[in-house]
């Protein structure tokens, strides 16, 4: 076990929320100098002989060479699968990226470690998953809460949908690798954990209005984490060892809390929506990704602007609004004004949130990331319908009050 989930566990014996709560299966995390070292002392201590080993060409150079070095070096049995490239240059957690893990693997692996940030975590888990194997994680930067949780979002057909798969069994992140990563990334992480100031507003919300499963403890946890790194910014911004340890936890922590509930709830609200559907739409036009943090980073301010000059005025002339609303969404909207009104109030200025973005040295704008003001305007019409089953306040805006 580590701190964090030593922490954990015993805390959500107590939670008294009522919903089911995913075991938490991994048994080691390590965010350190010595992680490779602790890997290969985990796999002895699993007797786990045969290692796949999934990265791409950048993660293994960035990690992955010095890591399978050290499983020679200890006579442990590996194979390397790097995953290609689409015709972009880039490595999308797709079909192709998927069935390319799964050629390439032998049938009697008895671990996957995934060598790489979020895509080739998505691919390694739902690829293990499928094949009934664990899968250890090797973080190369901390750009993406994606670690820990056991969601991977897919791309299946052009479509982004996150399918629920597995955790890993174990973590071991280097702080060197970490610190090493391109300074995007690093801001990516950081925007990733700032989207939790809507995601969590649109969890909220969903429980009061749509009965959507909550557990506060949870909601905790992703608040916690978020503080974190919103305590700790000058360190994340500096791009040290603290700051990479501090929102490396962060992001892992946010991770946990994403699998306790087997779903991204706490992690994923309106933000995350505008995210995918700018990332299938750049996929559309055959457009080189942009980071996922880094897009949920200037899409967090952009739902907060809109909820508070969209939704909030909306709100006091909802009596006039046409019979769209019905009488029971009436009656929950009236029983819980005070504190929807409080958790809007509770976000901070859109303004605040850019500005850490910036300090971070990450984009604040849409623009800055390449998404123009017609797609902009496009996401916030149609994002929601991206996660039907995901309701947030841009879902009752758009599909309930304004009817688009
Ligand atoms: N499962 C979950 O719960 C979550 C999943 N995600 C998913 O994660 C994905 C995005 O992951 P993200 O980490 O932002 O981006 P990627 O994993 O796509 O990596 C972005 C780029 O960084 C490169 N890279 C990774 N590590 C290093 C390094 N140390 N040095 C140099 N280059 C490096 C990658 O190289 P290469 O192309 O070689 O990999 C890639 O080109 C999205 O699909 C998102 O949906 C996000 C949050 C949660
Ligand atoms: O990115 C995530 C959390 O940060 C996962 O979100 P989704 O479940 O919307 O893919
Ligand atoms: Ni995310």
């Amino acid at each position: 076990m580590s701190p964090i989930t030593e922490e954990i566990v015993p805390l959500v014996k107590q939670c008294d929320c009522g919903h089911l709560h995913y075991d938490i299966p991994i048994e080691q995390m390590t965010v350190g100098c010595d992680a490779f070292e602790q890997l290969v002392a985990y796999l002895r201590h699993k007797r786990y002989e045969k290692v796949a080993v999934v990265a791409d060409d950048r993660t293994f150079a960035a990690a992955g060479k010095s890591l399978c070095d050290e499983l020679e070096n200890q006579s442990i049995r590996y194979t390397i699968c790097l995953v290609q490239p689409d015709e972009n240059g880039d490595v999308i957690a797709d079909e192709r990226s998927i069935v390319q893990v799964l050629l390439e693997t032998p049938n009697d692996v008895d671990v996957f470690v995934a060598v790489g940030a979020g895509t080739i975590h998505d691919i390694t888990r739902f690829s293990s998953h499928k094949m009934k194997v664990p899968f250890i994680s090797v973080p190369t930067a901390p750009s993406v809460d994606g670690f820990t949780s056991m969601g991977a979002p897919l791309i299946i057909r052009g479509v982004k949908k996150t399918i629920q798969a597995q955790a890993p069994v174990a973590v071991f992140a280097h702080t060197g690798v970490l610190s090493q990563a391109p300074k995007e990334m690093i801001a990516a992480g950081f925007g990733d954990m700032v989207a939790k100031y809507t995601s969590l507003v649109d969890w909220q919300f969903a429980h009061w209005m749509a009965d959507e499963p909550y557990c506060p403890f949870v909601h905790q946890l992703t608040e916690q984490s978020l503080k974190a790194c919103v305590d700790h910014i000058d360190d994340i911004a500096d791009g040290g060892e603290q700051g990479i340890r501090v929102l490396m936890n962060a992001l892992l922590q946010s991770g946990i809390a994403m699998l306790l509930m087997g779903q991204s709830y706490s992690a994923s609200g309106a933000e995350h929506h505008l995210s995918h559907y700018w990332e299938m739409e750049f996929l559309r036009r055959n457009k080189r990704q942009v980071l996922h943090g880094a897009k949920v980073g200037v899409a967090t301010p952009m739902i907060i602007e809109h909820y508070q000059r969209v939704f909030w005025p909306l709100w006091n002339k909802l009596e006039e609004r046409p019979k769209s609303i019905d009488e029971t969404a009436r009656k929950r909207l009236k029983a819980n004004a005070a504190s929807i009104q409080k958790l809007l109030e509770s976000l901070p200025s859109p303004g605040r949130v850019r500005t850490m973005l910036e300090k971070v040295g990450g984009a604040a704008l849409p623009e800055q990331l390449g998404i123009d003001l017609p797609l902009v305007e496009r996401s916030l019409r149609e994002a929601h319908r991206l996660r039907p089953n995901r309701f947030t306040i841009l879902y009752f805006l758009n599909e309930w009050v304004l009817g688009t």
